[in-house]
């Protein structure tokens, strides 16, 4: 491992400890390169802040460009182009092997990008997909985000040694959103229908998230700047949410599972504010995430288009690949973090839209179905006869469909 010269901080304590606690893993990754601490949470706060100011202040001026602001171009369906964006997901609990398996088949024959599952599930797709250039995505903390970093790091070496060549991980935003102290005792939020486990903390955030900014919804924007108006969510530095637990994770999941791992953070933006989500995409730009994604698809409403918007902007700043201005120093290795959209995207139209937005990968339960749409758009639009689907099934998220899914 290299060191800094001077006493250890938190993180290579944390990863030395790691390393001589898995003294095979240490042998498998060699020298590795621990990101530090690298910032006071005082400091990091005050950049979060900046990022917010100038990423608030882009997403108003593009806002203004009647559509155009975010117009990136979506990829064909018929040379596989779409079908290359997705992620083909199965992360309901209760899947079985004949769920796994028939992923698989859909994601060869497809030919998505990769299927995300759960970590049992890993090596069995590793050796359905032998041969093909379909990966496999494993998520990590899945789906509440609050295990503690040794576990989520187990998992996440667990799920690279596998043979995994992506993570999903799913970010701790209790952390950021203080969930131990709601702002407000109000009523609650109904929890998800889509998972029994869903609890008063993310209830307590969602209704907190729900109240207007500004006069406004949380997701319609104006978008808003903590500390910049009377009574914001936290002005004074007692307040600043642990930023630097937030980024130590990061960064130690990022030593132990090196590039060309590619590593996504599941914000849950249902569950942030937009200038939580902005915090948030910058301490994964600073660990040198390669993904920010939307949503776990359990917990809230999914991806929506005004959070997509938020993300990209971000995203190309922090990377400094923002054309109206000069971009944050934050990221370490130069590429461009790219943006997941996912939880919810269940038609073609859905799809194209988050596409177009700028999101460079989709999450969806529903690709198989998606896909066969985007044939019989493309055959109509031709005039010919409408392909047979390859496939029958679709929507494992979907109950109706069967025993196993
Ligand atoms: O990460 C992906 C999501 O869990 C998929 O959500 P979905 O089932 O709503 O498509």
């Amino acid at each position: 491992m290299s060191a800094s010269t001077s006493s250890p901080t938190e993180s290579e304590t944390y990863i030395r400890d790691f390393l001589a606690a898995n003294p095979s893993l240490d042998a498998e990754l060699g020298d590795v390169e621990v990101m530090t601490d690298r910032y006071t949470n005082k400091e990091w706060a005050e950049q979060i802040k900046e990022t917010q100011r100038k990423v608030l202040r882009e997403v108003e001026e593009r806002g203004k460009e009647d559509g155009k602001g975010w117009r990136y171009d979506v990829p064909a369906v018929g040379d596989g182009g779409l079908a290359k964006t997705m992620d083909h997901t199965v992360l309901k609990l209760d899947a079985g092997q004949a769920a796994i398996d028939g992923l698989c088949s859909e994601a060869r024959i497809e030919g998505f990008k990769s299927v995300c599952i759960r970590l049992p599930w890993v090596s069995r797709c590793i050796s359905n997909l032998k041969g093909t250039d379909v990966v496999v995505a494993c998520v990590v903390g899945f789906h509440e985000g609050t295990q503690d970093t040794y576990s989520k790091l187990r998992e996440a070496r667990a799920a690279v040694a596998a043979g995994a060549a992506e993570l999903d991980v799913v970010l701790n935003h209790s952390i950021l959103t203080k969930h131990n102290q709601p702002s407000s005792p109000s009523r609650p939020a109904a929890p998800s229908s889509r998972d029994s486990t869903a609890d008063t903390i993310t209830a307590a955030n969602t209704e907190a998230n729900a109240r207007p900014q500004n006069g406004t919804t949380a997701t319609e924007g104006p978008y808003s700047v903590p500390g910049s108006v009377p009574g914001s969510q936290y002005g004074e530095d007692e307040d600043i949410p642990d930023y630097s637990t937030i980024y130590k994770e990061l960064a130690s999941i990022r030593s132990l599972c090196p590039s060309p791992v590619i590593l996504k953070l599941i914000l849950e933006t249902s569950q942030l504010s937009d200038s939580q989500i902005l915090a948030a995409s910058h301490l994964a730009a600073a660990a040198n995430f390669d993904f920010i994604k939307t949503s776990t698809g359990f917990n809230g409403p999914g991806a929506t288009l005004p959070h997509v918007r938020l993300m990209v902007t971000a995203a190309e700043y922090l990377s400094s690949k923002t054309p109206r201005n000069k971009g944050s120093p934050v990221r370490g290795n130069g590429k461009l973090m790219k943006v997941k959209a996912s939880g919810g995207i269940r038609s073609l139209e859905d799809a194209r839209k988050m596409l177009e937005t700028g999101a460079q990968r989709l999450g969806t339960s529903s690709g198989v179905w998606i896909i066969q749409e985007g044939r019989r758009a493309s055959e109509s639009e031709k005039g010919g006869e409408e392909r047979p689907a390859g496939l029958k099934t679709r929507l494992y998220t979907d109950d109706s469909v069967g025993e196993g899914y």
